[in-house]
């Protein structure tokens, strides 16, 4: 029975698969969230007045508990503690939680000049819901981490891996494709006969998505009890322990540092441009707002097909040290192309974007199946949540930098009531970290030969 039991959950490629779908469905939910102010950024500075600063200030609130607050690093040791069904909730109940705060704080008419902590009282409060989603999602990510090692474990890991990033990134691209005709279908004419967009109406779309997220986690909870009773029937510890000492056997490690410096770097040139993707296109390549998000939509789209595509290349064929290095590459030829003054065409925006899809698909399909071979499989959970928790300080400061870049230095006239901007500040400061990006998958590349990682070798042992 134990064994038929063992083998039904384990071994089932169905249920395996299935779980899979669940738990990345609720980080598709969630990275819709995480994105969807994006394309609403000229709406934002036009109907409530915010500027980029404010813009920056609120984006950059995503991370300010984890990395402060060192919240994702707790996550992690919670999560090694009390396992994944009860941080994983806990995960969903925050993003539920955080989302309803920056709902609130986006439909709410405040006083004028009502201010807090320096910023306008509505800024304020959804950057502090969007703090409290950003726990939750990133908790959420390590949860699913983990689930995706405890079920596919010596099987299809980082096929699967590559499969739960390209779900998430379908939330992405709702957020880039479907926010702006979403506010403008609930939008009104006002008694002027001005028409103004309803910011709300893809927030609110948002909370009802994440709490059908956190159903969706709340079934996986049940297959992963039987799971647990399976491996328990077994014998086996379902889940490791934590140990302080974890902790310091990987932050010695130097191949750890070198994947959380690249991840940092690479993603504060990736998911920080995002934020700004759509302004880009309006004010360079002088796209349609209402069209804006469509360009940066097809970053995600590429992505969802590329990166279980590389994760399985990797998985048969390996070189994933080559594939970090091949990708940064791309992103400086990217960001530089969209920095230098040329061809400012709708068309050269889409190949350039495209090309990004390539390296943003490149590096996290080779980058997070690598850690298992730098870190032992025991300690996991948190080499994960330091990774993450580092990586958070890009994703944190970035688009505040970018913000205070655009305001101080980058300001054009006012066309038509609305800011313009002029990017190449911004696109060089991104090719910059794509520079330093490249010089540590260089170094990852060495310190691989030097001490055997397997970085280079294939997953799937013949
Ligand atoms: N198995 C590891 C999956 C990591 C996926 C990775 N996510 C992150 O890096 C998050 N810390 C940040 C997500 C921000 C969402 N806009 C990814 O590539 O998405």
């Amino acid at each position: 029975m134990t064994e038929q039991l063992k083998q039904k959950l384990n071994d089932s490629a169905v249920l395996r698969w299935s779980v899979l779908a669940l738990v990345a469905f609720t980080m598709l939910c969630g990275y819709f969230l995480t994105d969807v102010m994006s394309p609403l950024k000229p709406m934002l500075e036009k109907e409530l007045l915010w500027d980029s600063l404010d813009y920056g200030f609120f984006t950059s609130a995503y991370g300010w508990f984890n990395v402060f607050l060192l919240m994702l690093i707790f996550g992690g040791i919670i999560l090694d503690k009390m396992g994944v069904r009860f941080t994983g909730m806990g995960a969903c109940l925050l993003m539920v939680f955080g989302c309803g705060l920056k709902y609130y704080a986006i439909s709410t008419t405040f006083p004028e000049g009502a201010m807090l902590f320096g910023f306008k009282m509505q800024v304020t409060l959804a950057a502090l819901g969007y703090a409290i989603f950003g726990v939750g999602v990133e908790i959420a990510g390590i949860t699913v981490s983990k689930i995706i090692v405890k079920w596919f474990k010596g099987k299809e890991m980082a096929l699967a891996m590559g499969l739960e990033m390209a779900t998430a990134r379908i939330g992405t691209t709702l957020a880039m494709v479907l926010t702006v005709p979403l506010a403008d279908f609930f939008g009104y004419t006002d008694e002027g006969g001005a028409f103004h967009t309803n910011i709300p109406a893809p927030i609110l779309f948002c909370l009802v998505m994440l709490c059908v997220g956190t159903i969706a986690f709340f079934i996986y909870t049940f297959y992963d009890k039987k799971l647990d009773a399976s491996l328990d029937a077994e014998g086996l510890e379902p889940e490791e322990p934590f140990r302080m000492k974890d902790i310091v056997y990987i932050i010695t490690n130097k191949g750890f540092w070198l994947i959380a410096l690249l991840c940092v770097l690479f993603y504060s040139a990736v998911f920080p441009f995002i934020k700004y993707a759509a302004d880009l296109m309006v004010q360079k390549y002088h796209v349609d707002p209402k069209l804006a998000g469509t360009i940066p939509g097809l970053l995600p789209i590429g992505a969802i097909i590329l990166t279980p595509l590389f994760g399985s290349l990797y998985d048969r064929i390996g070189k994933g040290a080559t594939l970090m290095v091949i990708g940064s590459v791309m992103l400086i030829f990217v960001h530089s192309m969209f920095a230098l003054p040329i061809l400012n065409v709708w068309w050269f925006a889409t190949v350039i974007m495209i090309v990004l899809g390539f390296a943003f698909s490149l590096v996290p399909s080779a980058m997070w199946p690598s850690v298992p071979k730098i870190i032992p499989e025991k300690q996991l959970g948190t080499a994960y949540a330091l990774i993450f928790w580092v990586q958070n300080w890009g994703l944190m400061g970035v688009p505040l930098l970018i913000g205070w870049v655009l305001n101080s230095y980058c300001k054009g006239p006012v066309v038509d009531g609305a800011q313009t901007y002029d990017y190449t500040l911004p696109m060089t400061i991104f090719a910059m970290f794509g520079v330093l990006a490249l010089i540590v998958a260089l170094m990852l590349k060495a310190e691989n030969k030097k001490k055997g990682y397997g970085l280079e070798e294939a997953n799937i042992q013949k």
